[in-house]
């Protein structure tokens, strides 16, 4: 055993007053005006308060509707978990034709971070940047400065990259940012099985935040010694002591304050502790509440789709398409391997009194290990043989499945009948699992106002497969490489099986035919959580653009959009990372505007 009870006993303490001493007090005084107000203290809105008060005469107020981060919160192996707390919107899409028809009432589960940090609390820890070309792309369709090689910078500067091996790649990584990456300590044998195949099968291991993406790899994670590391701890624990920085928790923001006539944001309004509070900005507004919540408050607040807005009895300020083009990453969920071994992760096996003080003596063992998500392959469907492709599919391999951790299937919304007849007879068993994952997505949603009471939550079409068949397309390639890998000598090893009860309503297809998955992907449709891309950036031509190229809401002063929400697609990457790069170039944009020298 490593570790002793004494030793977790003091770890736990320590571990307690780090959270302590680190959390921002929820501020005692709220000042009638602020030079910025940042609406949301998810990832972006704690990267720009951060960056923001360096300026020691910028007064900053960040207004978040969720509370403090927890210790508990830190705690890689609870990840799941978070989403049955008070930190989770808790949101669900409405029920569409072509997807999410296995989970309960045709509802997937979106889940978004509702606390200091946002969702870099709920989420997995996976930092991926994607690839040169998503941001290319970006600056190809009318947006200078945030092609890769401008924005590579940002990427670097929030990065403390703590892999030694993958440290010395100074041209794309740097160890001086406030996020720390590391692999986590404890893994299971699959891994390696999972990256032996892929060179079986003629792939390489690749470090896929350098160079290239495609490749195999173990998953670099936001960690700190064994640590979930939010934005919240990243980038406000060490500027507690900040004076210009105020902080209001448990604060909705019901509104945006625009003055019709000079269409100018001169506040906000919000609502803490049952009082209401009308704020000024100085100089500008910044709204970082996330591609759900951030559409939805400049809805309300008059900037969106004038019809949707009048339905809403909304007056319409400034007629944008605010909503559309919302975009996500989403899989096949629950294709299962089952295994004759005991290497896979087991909720049972996990929660041990050995473990609980091993992690808290040490920070290692398997409560340091994020939900069993351990490796990750990227592939370009369309140039299978090029190393330096634009990879459209990955594959994300766990170490367990839907069986290992009863929880599981409560954040999917999975139904009980589909679950209970396909899941079911395995319950008890080891296995490993892969998220077949569509990385460049041609279908698009919206987000809609279910009317215009900002305690309401907004109308989330997911539009799952609308496109015409690129989408399914891609999973049925992820899937079918994820069967290939499960036969190579790597995981026969392990007498890796495909999990062959097939979901009811897809038996009559044949299990295992082209028809049978893509009735398969639509049933069990599993969002990664990436949603973005409903503000759009774009030039002033774009008919579909919300922000110009800095972040600015066209027809209106004063007022800037920096979150997932400005991405004008979804990059081949999981959204934190590209979320922490667009928060800084966008700190960087606004001193620049107002006057302060960027180095
Ligand atoms: C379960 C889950 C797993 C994920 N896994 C990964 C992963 O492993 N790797 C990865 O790269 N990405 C992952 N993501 C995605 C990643 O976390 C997000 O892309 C990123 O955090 C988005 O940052 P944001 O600043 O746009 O929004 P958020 O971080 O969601 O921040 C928005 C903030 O605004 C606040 N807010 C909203 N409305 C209001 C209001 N009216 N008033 C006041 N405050 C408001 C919210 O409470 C929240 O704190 C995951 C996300 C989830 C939910």
């Amino acid at each position: 055993q490593r570790g002793s009870i004494f030793e977790a006993v003091s770890g736990f303490i320590r571990d307690s007053q780090r959270v302590l001493n680190g959390e921002l007090p929820d501020s005692e005084e709220i000042l009638p005006d602020y030079d910025f107000i940042i609406i949301g203290a998810g990832t972006a809105g704690c990267v720009l308060a951060n960056r923001l008060t360096e300026v020691e005469d910028f007064k900053v107020l960040l207004i978040e509707a969720g509370g403090s981060e927890q210790m508990f919160m830190d705690i890689p192996v609870l990840t799941t978990m978070l989403q049955f707390t008070d930190a989770n919107w808790n949101y669900r899409t409405e029920p569409q034709e072509s997807g999410c028809i296995g989970m309960r009432a045709g509802r997937c589960a979106w889940p978004r971070g509702r606390v200091v940090g946002g969702s870099s609390v709920l989420h997995s820890m996976m930092h991926t940047r994607g690839n040169w070309r998503d941001y290319d792309r970006w600056a190809g369709n009318g947006n200078p400065g945030w092609d890769y090689k401008s924005v590579l910078r940002y990427f670097k500067k929030s990065e403390n990259m703590q892999i030694p091996k993958l440290a010395k790649n100074k041209k794309f990584h740097s160890t001086s940012g406030e996020m720390t990456l590391q692999y986590p300590s404890w893994r299971t044998p699959l891994s390696k099985a999972f990256l032996q195949a892929g060179i079986e099968t003629g792939g390489k291991v690749i470090d896929y935040n350098a160079e290239n993406q495609i490749g195999y790899s173990i998953i670099q994670f936001t960690m700190n010694n064994g640590t979930r590391m939010s934005a919240n701890r990243a980038f406000l624990y060490p500027i507690r002591d900040r004076k210009n920085l105020h902080i209001a928790k448990n604060a909705l923001v019901t509104r945006i304050l625009i003055d019709p006539w000079t269409k100018r944001a001169y506040g906000v309004k919000f609502n803490k502790d049952g009082k209401k509070y009308v704020i000024s900005a100085r100089r500008e507004v910044i709204l970082s509440a996330g591609a759900i919540n951030s559409p939805q408050i400049l809805m309300i607040s008059g900037i969106g789709p004038k019809e949707h807005l009048t339905e809403n009895n909304i007056t319409t300020i400034v007629d944008l398409p605010v909503g559309y083009n919302l975009q996500d990453h989403w899989a096949l969920g629950g294709l299962t391997f089952t295994i004759n071994s005991t290497d896979s992760i087991r909720s049972e096996r996990v929660a041990t009194l050995e473990n609980i003080i091993e992690y808290f003596s040490y920070h290692t063992g398997p409560l340091s290990a994020p939900s069993g998500t351990e490796a990750i392959a990227f592939f370009d469907t369309k140039n299978p043989h090029s190393d330096d492709g634009y990879p459209d599919l990955e594959l994300l391999f766990v170490a367990g499945s839907l069986v290992s951790q009863p929880t599981y299937k409560e954040a999917f919304s999975i139904d009980n009948n589909v679950y209970d007849k396909v899941y079911g007879p395995i319950k008890n068993k080891d296995t490993w699992m892969v998220f077949p994952m569509l990385l460049l997505p041609e279908s698009k949603g919206r987000i809609k106002l279910k009317n215009k009471n900002p305690h309401h939550k907004p109308l989330i079409y997911a539009n799952y497969f609308s496109d015409e068949g690129h989408d399914q397309k891609v999973i049925l390639k992820g899937i079918r490489k994820a069967i290939e890998l499960s036969k190579t000598k790597a995981f026969q090893k392990y007498n890796s099986k495909l999990h062959d009860i097939p979901l009811p309503n897809c038996a009559r297809h044949g299990f295992n035919s082209d028809k049978y998955w893509y009735c398969a992907m639509k049933t069990i449709t599993n969002t990664i959580y990436h949603h973005c891309c409903t503000n759009k950036m774009g030039p002033n031509k774009d008919p579909e653009a919300v922000v110009d190229p800095r972040l600015r809401v066209y027809g209106i002063q004063g007022l800037r959009v920096v979150d997932a929400s400005i991405m004008p697609h979804v990059p081949a990457a999981h959204t934190n990372a590209p979320t922490m790069m667009i928060s800084e170039k966008a700190a960087d944009m606004i001193k620049e505007d107002w006057g302060i020298p960027i180095y």
